[in-house]
């Protein structure tokens, strides 16, 4: 019996499909789509033999298919790298019409969607996950962009994808600390809307820990279609698709404090904690639910404490925050399981209240 794609529909000005399943090489001409003559596939050193193959594949159908290699992870999303592969889709003449395929973990993805939002104002363009991170959330929604020096992701565009090819065979070769790293946004979906899948983890967590376990499928489906659901509904964050931020606050802070060098599923863990307490002692939040993010995510073996001492920084950092309105910080918290809401000015005594019980001195 072939092992069928699952397709997830996000709807919006352009629906596109999520196709979820395996060997799914074969669909990329296809959602390309016709009119398209060249295409650009941009990959990190990791993925090259991947995108090696998608790329003969893709000359096998006739088209001008190009492979360009950009930096490892988050070194790739800068302005630099930006402005390489815009030289390198100029020297090949990339048109209205042709098209940018991207290949690698949520980095890579985010580069690439953003290169495609600003090449010739906007190209179409297809993510290829190879992380679960990706699967189940860079690669959908079309939020595209890059770093610079005051923060993460300040620079970007809302630039939908024409389709999201999610191959969990590519899975295969992901580090175990990667695929643990990614679960923290799976987490996110069942917190935010999805507690079955808070229930998957907990039942079996060092299974739910396996790239190879029994619920990759499972999880990332039931992610995607949570992520789908809010950016079908709201693309430009507007309102509804901030509930995606939860955790992102701390979480973001934490990777600019670090210098990129924490996983950004590791650092939206710690970050989720943090949210928890806030909703906690804000009054919001059960005890029973907040005291569910650590066991769960402790359970996958994810970090769910930071440095005491980096409250200053981290607080400096969260300012440039996307949520931020003003002098304003606003969070995203749990008024009870799978339902958010935001937390608008917090008292600076609530916020370090709440950090006191992740901060852990050395
Ligand atoms: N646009 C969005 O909505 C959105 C959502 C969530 C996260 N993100 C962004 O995604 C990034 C994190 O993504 P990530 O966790 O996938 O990290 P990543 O892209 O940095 O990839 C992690 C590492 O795994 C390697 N790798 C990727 N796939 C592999 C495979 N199949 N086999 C072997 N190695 C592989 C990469 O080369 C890299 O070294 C962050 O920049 C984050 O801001 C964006
Ligand atoms: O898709 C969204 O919206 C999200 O917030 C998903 C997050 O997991 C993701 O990390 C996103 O890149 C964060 O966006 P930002 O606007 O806070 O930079
Ligand atoms: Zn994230």
């Amino acid at each position: 019996m072939p092992d069928e794609p699952t397709r997830i529909r996000v709807e919006g000005e352009q629906p596109y499909d999520v196709v979820v399943g395996t060997n799914l090489l074969g669909e990329l001409p296809r959602l390309l789509g016709q009119s398209v003559q060249r295409v650009a596939i941009i990959h990190p050193g990791a993925l090259r033999t991947s995108a090696d193959v998608v790329r003969d594949d893709l000359r096998e159908q006739g088209f001008e298919a190009h492979a360009v290699e950009v930096p490892d992870a988050e070194d790739a999303k800068s302005a630099e790298v930006a402005a390489y592969c815009w030289s390198v889709l100029g020297r090949i003449g990339m048109t209205r019409t042709d098209a940018i395929v991207g290949v690698g973990g949520g980095a890579s993805t985010d580069l690439a969607g953003f290169v495609a939002a600003t090449w010739l104002r906007g190209v179409r363009w297809i993510p290829v996950p190879t992380t679960v991170l990706g699967m189940v959330d860079a690669a959908v929604g079309g939020k595209t962009g890059i770093n610079t020096a005051e923060g993460k992701n300040l620079v970007g565009a809302f630039h939908p994808p024409a389709a999201v090819l999610c191959d969990l065979a590519t899975l295969e070769s992901l580090p175990p600390n990667e695929y643990v790293a990614g679960l923290a946004e799976v987490v996110k979906a069942g917190f935010i809307a999805d507690p079955g899948i808070l229930d998957i983890v907990q039942a079996d967590p060092e299974g739910a820990a396996r790239p190879d376990g029994p619920y990759v499928r499972e999880l990332v489906q039931r992610s995607v279609r949570v992520k789908a659901e809010v950016v079908g509904a709201d693309l430009r964050e507007s309102g509804l698709r901030e509930i995606l931020n939860y955790g992102h606050t701390l979480g973001h802070a934490v990777e600019k404090v670090e210098r990129y060098s924490w996983r950004h599923g590791a650092a939206v863990s710690v970050g989720m904690v943090f949210a928890a307490e806030l909703g906690r002692l804000a009054g919001r939040l059960d005890d029973a639910t907040a005291d569910r993010h650590r066991t769960v995510l402790e359970a996958l073996g994810l970090p769910t404490s930071y440095s005491a001492d980096a409250w200053p920084r981290l607080l400096e950092a969260m300012r440039v925050d996307k949520k931020s309105r003003g002098d304003r910080l606003r969070f995203v918290v749990l008024d009870a399981l799978g339902k958010p809401g935001i937390l608008e000015a917090p008292d600076p005594q609530l916020l370090t209240a709440a950090y006191a019980e992740v901060g852990t001195s050395a």
